[in-house]
């Protein structure tokens, strides 16, 4: 594994030292070291549980084989602070092999944490984890050499070349000069590898560090963030990189909360909220299961009621439309209409609404996010799960 900085260091309590901009201030960082020392009680236990594939779920496929995909985390748990912040908590994901895969989920939801879990950077509380069917963190030798990673800003030489970047990181391992100029193409860095990386964009110091995880040829990149900081231009640099990465065969992980960007280049998406997993699938599933259909009736609170009764989802938003989801599938606008008129009622207007992942994203993470703060049922316009509950 290659090009994060704290991936060097061996011991957990000097990694989690170099963590630069998580918990940074030295408040957090104070806890964090309580955290450790709590931690280190229970690593029996804790070993105990990181040993192998997930015995909770016999009926998913990964349970039964995790090598058949590239990621699969199951109940995977992290507490801060003595366990008063929980940044993960039972969170399970699967990243299937090939394709690029999002990791979504607003600031704070346990990204980044969990991406450090997953590389041995910091340690979980509870839970099982397997890259390539491997259980890690115990059997990370085993597998470390097929996985690249970028979870901290790597460290770049900027008097140096491009190129004379990766001649270094080479050498350090051991691999001929070809390799260099192997990455530097894939990366699509070759024209400017000469120049000093000083004089990069950040968009090309990051297509750079890519190119250092590539050194080792991994089957499996893990990225946090990729494109953080970038303006457009870099953004799609590195996003032409990623698809040409996971159309070459490797498994391309990344985690953003840059919605847009993550629809243009992912295959397969999770998102999270709070540390748990709200939804994982295909993008195209995502989109097309959220469907929706505006309906345009009077009075909007009787074709909400006959609509729920029906078992559609009904958002209200104080206007004479309602939004009108389905758990299973995106409604049909036939359909609706038909239940609407058997309760005598008659839509003027039925529009289709497709949403963006960015609509998907905000509608799950909203809720998740005010009902573990109020308590209620609340309805948003556009969230299926909310909508029920106000609506009944
Ligand atoms: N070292 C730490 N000490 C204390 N709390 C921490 C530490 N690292 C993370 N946290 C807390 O854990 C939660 C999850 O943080 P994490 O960085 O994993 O989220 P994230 O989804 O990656 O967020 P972002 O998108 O902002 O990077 C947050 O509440 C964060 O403040």
């Amino acid at each position: 594994m290659q090009a994060s900085r704290s991936e060097g260091a061996s011991d957990p309590a000097e990694r989690d030292a170099h963590r630069p901009d998580i918990g940074g201030d030295a408040h957090d960082r104070d806890a964090h070291a309580h955290d450790r020392d709590a931690h280190a009680h229970d690593r029996d236990a804790h070993d105990r549980h990181l040993v192998g594939p997930n015995d909770h779920d016999p009926g998913v496929p990964d349970a039964e084989d995790p090598g058949q995909h590239a990621i699969v985390i199951r109940g995977l748990r992290k507490t801060y602070r003595r366990g008063r912040v929980a940044a993960v908590s039972d969170l399970d994901l699967t990243v299937p092999r090939g394709g690029v895969h999002a990791f979504l989920g607003p600031n704070g939801s346990g990204k980044t944490t969990t991406l450090r879990m997953l590389l041995g950077l910091t340690r979980a509380d509870a839970g099982t984890m397997t890259i390539l069917g491997t259980p890690v963190p115990d059997g990370l030798p085993d597998v470390i050499d097929r996985v690249g990673a970028i979870v901290e800003q790597p460290k770049l030489f900027p008097t140096m070349s491009g190129r004379d970047n990766l001649v270094v990181l080479g050498r350090g391992i051991g691999l001929p000069r070809q390799r260099v100029d192997a990455v530097i193409d894939q990366v699509g860095l070759g024209p400017r590898a000469k120049d000093l990386v000083h004089g990069y964009s950040l968009g090309m110091r990051q297509r750079l560090a890519i190119a250092a995880t590539l050194l080792k040829d991994p089957e499996v990149l893990i990225f946090d963030e990729p494109t953080n900081g970038l303006d457009p231009a870099g953004m799609h640099e590195v996003r032409v990189t990623l698809r040409g990465l996971a159309e070459a065969g490797r498994t391309v992980v990344i985690s953003s909360h840059l919605l847009a960007e993550v629809q243009q280049v992912a295959d397969t998406v999770s998102i999270i909220g709070r540390g748990r997993l709200l939804r994982e699938g295909t993008v195209a599933e995502l989109l097309t299961s959220s469907g929706r259909v505006q309906v345009r009736v009077r009075p909007v609170e009787d074709a909400a009621r006959a609509l729920t009764d029906a078992g559609y989802m009904v958002a209200l938003d104080g206007s004479d439309r309602v939004t009108v989801s389905h758990p299973d599938a995106a409604p049909r606008p036939d359909a609706i209409a038909r239940t609407l008129g058997e309760a005598g009622l008659w839509p003027t207007e039925l529009i289709r609404a497709t949403p963006s992942l960015e609509d998907v994203f905000l509608a799950l993470t909203a809720r998740e996010h005010l009902t573990a703060t109020s308590g209620q049922g609340i309805v948003f316009p556009g969230d299926p799960s909310g909508a029920r509950e106000g609506a009944a």
